[in-house]
């Protein structure tokens, strides 16, 4: 992608996400950006149970784009979580608190 082709996406941390890391690459090559949970203690969902995570984050999308929220395979492995939204679609004039929803899946 060349430098003129690059959206701008404006964020703005809200106070509960003080020292939450913003939305990153964890490397060069990563096709998508690492989005971490405000949260200040662990958060359990049951098996079958699902949750709104809060992001802690609040943001405008350029005209013209839309945000997808996709899980991690590597934390589904894991933990045994996924988005039973799959991709969760942020709209170009979503302005509130994007909260990815959760799926326990035992
Ligand atoms: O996992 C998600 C998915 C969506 N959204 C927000 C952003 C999106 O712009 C808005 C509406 O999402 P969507 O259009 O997918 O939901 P809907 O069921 O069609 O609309 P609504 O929830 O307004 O009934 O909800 C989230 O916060 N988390």
């Amino acid at each position: 992608m060349s430098d003129d082709a690059v959206a701008v996406i404006e964020v703005v941390r809200l106070p509960h996400a003080h020292g939450v890391p913003l939305p990153s690459y964890a490397t060069e090559g990563a096709a998508g950006i690492d989005l971490l949970a405000a949260v200040s203690e662990p958060l359990v969902i049951a098996p079958g149970a699902r949750a709104l995570v809060p992001t802690g984050l609040r943001l405008a999308l350029p005209p013209g784009h839309e945000l997808q929220v996709r899980p991690r395979s590597g934390f589904a492995l894991r933990h045994r979580i996924v988005l039973p939204n799959s991709p969760g679609t942020i709209d170009e004039d979503f302005r509130g608190y994007p909260t990815p929803l959760k799926n326990g899946f035992g």
